[in-house]
C-alpha cells in the first residue's frame, strides 16, 4: 500500500509542532525521519497513528483519503506502530499479548489463543524471530519485547511500520538484529518509517531520507551522505561529532568504590564485588551490555539501591548507608538512565523540575519562602544555554519531545554545585547537536575537578568522553582500561572476554 501523509498541520496552542508536512511511504520502503529534538517527528507519526487529529492536511492510502479518530482506524487501514515505551502487559503471555490487541480493534472477529500460538510461530518463522508464544512478557529482553510488538502489528496486516526511537532501549546487537529485521520486512513489501538520532543506522537502513526542522520540512538527504553532512542538515549547522578534550588532569582521589555488592529486593546479586577509583577531574566510562550490574552501581551511589555491602567513599567519607536526600546534598549529580521514571516530574513546570534536588535552603527558597522571580530567570537561562525547544519555563515537563526533556534534566544536574557526577545513558534520544553541547559540558565539568562516571551503552559516547573505561560483565570488572582500547578489544570484554595484551 501507498502511503502520503500530504500538508499536515498540527498545532498546540500557539505552537506550530507540524507546518504543512508531507511525505510518502512506498511499499518495500525505509523511510528515515531526521531532525532535531522538537522538530515534530513523534507528532506526525502520533497523527498518522490517529493518536492526535491534525488540524489540517490529509492522510491518503491508495490515493483514498482516510479519516482516522483513533489508533484502531490507523491499525483498521494497516498502519502499524512499535513505541519506544512499549504497549505490553509484562504478567501476559507472548500470545495473550497478541489476542489482546485483536479484541481492542474488534480486527478478525474472535481469535482464540491456540490461534494466536500459531500466528505467533508463523510470524517468527517468517521472519527468524526465534520468539516463543508462551513465554511470559516480562521474563523477555527489550529486544524480544519490541519483537512481540512487531508481531502484534504484523498479526493485524500492517503494511506501514512506524518504528519511533526503537533502539534508544537496546543494546548494539538488538540494534543490529532490529535492522536486519527491518531490512527483511522491507524485502516482504513492508513501507517503514523510522525515526532515531543514530546516523550509523540511518546509513546502514534508509532507502529516503526526510529531514525536519521547527515543523517544516527542509529537505531530502541522500543514504549515502556522509554524518557530518547528515548531522549539518539535521541541526542546520556543522556539528562536531566527537568532542575535543584535552588529556585529563587528574587530582586528588574522590571516589573510592571497594568491594562493592548490591542486591536487588529478591536478593539477586548484580555488583559482585567490584572496586575502583575516580579522581577529580577525570571521567571514568563504564562500558557493558546493558543488564550487567551499571545500574545498580550507579543506584547504590546515590542511595537508590536496596541491599549494598562493601564502601562508596567520596572525598574521604562513607556513602553507603546515606539517603538519597544526604547524596544530593553531599554534591552528587545524578543524571538516571530513565528521565521519565527518576529524572522528571512530568506535570511540573521546566522551572520546577529544575529546581528539584537541589537543598531546600539555596538557591530559590530563602526563609521558607520561594523567589519565583530568581527561578524563572535562572530557568529561562537553561533553557537557553541549552537550547531546550519549549514554549516557555512554564510548560509542562511531560509536553516536552524526549531529548528536550532529558536536555532539561541534564541543565538541572549539571548547574549544581558538583562533587561528583554520575551520568548515566546521559544523551539518550538527545539529537546530534545537543550531544556535542552535552558531551562539552561533561568535560568542562570533568575540567573543573569533578569526577565523573559516566554509563553508557554506545561505544562512541564512552571513547568520545572517557578517560578510562571499565568494562563490567555479569556484576563484575573484566577489566579497567585506556580510553583508546579499540572497540574489538572492548567488545570482547563486553561478552566477559580478556582479550590478549589487556590485563584484568
Ligand atoms: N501533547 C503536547 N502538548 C503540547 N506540546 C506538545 C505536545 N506534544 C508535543 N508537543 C510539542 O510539539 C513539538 C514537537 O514535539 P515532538 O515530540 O513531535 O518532537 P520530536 O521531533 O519527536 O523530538 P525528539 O527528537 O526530542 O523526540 C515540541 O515543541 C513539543 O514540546
Amino acid at each position: 500500500m501507498r502511503l502520503a501523509l500530504r500538508d499536515i498541520t498540527k498545532r498546540f496552542g500557539s505552537l506550530v509542532a507540524n507546518d504543512h508536512i508531507s511525505l510518502t511511504v512506498e511499499p518495500g520502503e525505509i523511510h528515515c525521519l531526521l531532525g532535531e529534538n522538537g522538530a515534530g517527528k513523534s507528532t506526525l507519526m502520533n497523527v498518522l497513528y490517529g493518536l492526535y487529529q491534525a488540524d489540517e492536511g490529509e492522510i491518503l492510502i491508495d490515493d483514498e483519503p482516510q479519516r482516522f479518530k483513533g489508533p484502531g482506524d490507523a491499525m483498521a487501514a494497516g498502519i502499524g506502530m512499535v513505541h519506544q515505551h512499549f504497549m505490553l502487559i509484562p504478567v501476559f503471555t507472548v500470545a495473550e499479548n497478541v489476542m489482546l490487541g485483536h479484541e481492542a480493534t474488534g480486527f478478525a472477529g474472535k481469535l482464540d489463543l491456540d490461534a494466536a500460538r500459531k500466528l505467533v510461530r508463523d510470524i517468527s518463522e517468517r521472519f527468524g524471530f526465534e520468539v516463543d508464544p508462551d513465554a511470559l512478557v516480562e521474563d523477555l529482553p527489550v529486544g524480544v519485547q519490541q519483537r512481540v510488538e512487531i508481531i502484534k502489528a504484523l498479526s493485524r496486516d500492517a503494511e506501514v511500520l512506524v518504528f519511533d526511537e526503537p533502539t534508544a532501549v537496546l543494546t548494539p546487537q538488538e540494534t543490529d538484529e532490529l535492522m536486519a529485521i527491518m531490512r527483511q520486512l522491507k524485502e516482504s513489501g513492508t513501507g517503514i518509517v523510522f525515526i532515531t538520532h543514530k546516523l550509523r543506522e540511518v546509513r546502514e537502513v534508509a532507502d529516503r531520507i526526510t529531514v525536519i526542522r521547527r515543523g517544516t520540512v527542509v529537505g531530502e538527504a541522500s543514504p549515502e551522505a556522509s554524518n557530518a553532512e547528515l548531522a549539518a542538515l539535521m541541526v542546520g549547522r556543522p556539528v562536531e561529532l566527537k568532542v575535543h578534550k584535552e588529556p585529563a588532569e587528574p587530582g586528588e582521589r574522590a571516589l573510592v568504590v571497594s568491594d562493592l555488592v548490591v542486591a536487588d529486593e529478591d536478593g539477586h546479586v548484580h555488583v559482585d564485588g567490584i572496586s575502583f577509583h575516580i579522581d577529580a577531574g577525570e571521567i571514568l566510562a563504564v562500558a557493558g551490555v546493558q543488564g550487567n550490574g551499571q545500574t545498580e552501581l550507579t543506584e547504590a551511589i546515590v542511595g537508590l539501591a536496596p541491599h549494598v555491602e562493601g564502601s562508596i567513599n567520596l572525598d574521604g567519607r562513607e556513602i553507603v548507608g546515606r539517603s538519597v536526600r544526604k547524596a544530593l546534598e553531599a554534591g552528587i549529580g545524578f543524571i538516571p538512565e530513565d528521565r521519565q521514571v527518576d529524572g522528571l516530574v512530568s506535570n511540573f513546570t521546566i522551572a520546577e523540575n529544575l529546581m528539584l534536588n537541589r537543598s531546600y535552603d539555596k538557591p530559590f527558597v530563602s526563609r521558607g519562602s520561594l523567589n519565583l522571580k530568581k527561578l524563572d530567570t535562572f530557568a529561562k537561562e537553561k533553557l537557553a544555554e541549552y537550547d531546550v525547544r519549549a514554549p516557555g519555563v512554564s510548560t509542562l515537563a511531560g509536553q516536552l519531545s524526549g531529548g528536550n526533556q532529558q536536555k532539561v534534566v541534564v541543565a538541572r544536574e549539571l548547574s549544581r554545585d558538583l562533587r561528583l557526577l554520575v551520568a548515566s545513558q546521559p544523551t539518550r534520544g538527545v539529537d546530534v547537536g545537543s550531544i556535542e553541547f552535552i558531551h562539552k559540558q561533561i568535560v568542562a565539568a570533568r575540567d573543573s575537578g569533578v569526577p565523573v562516571l559516566v554509563v553508557s551503552s554506545e561505544l562512541d559516547e564512552i571513547s568520545a568522553l572517557a578517560d578510562r573505561i571499565m568494562v563490567l560483565y555479569r556484576g563484575r570488572i573484566v577489566g579497567i582500561v585506556p580510553a583508546d582500547t579499540s572497540r574489538d578489544n572492548l567488545g570482547l570484554m563486553m561478552a566477559g572476554e580478556t582479550p590478549e595484551g589487556i590485563e584484568s
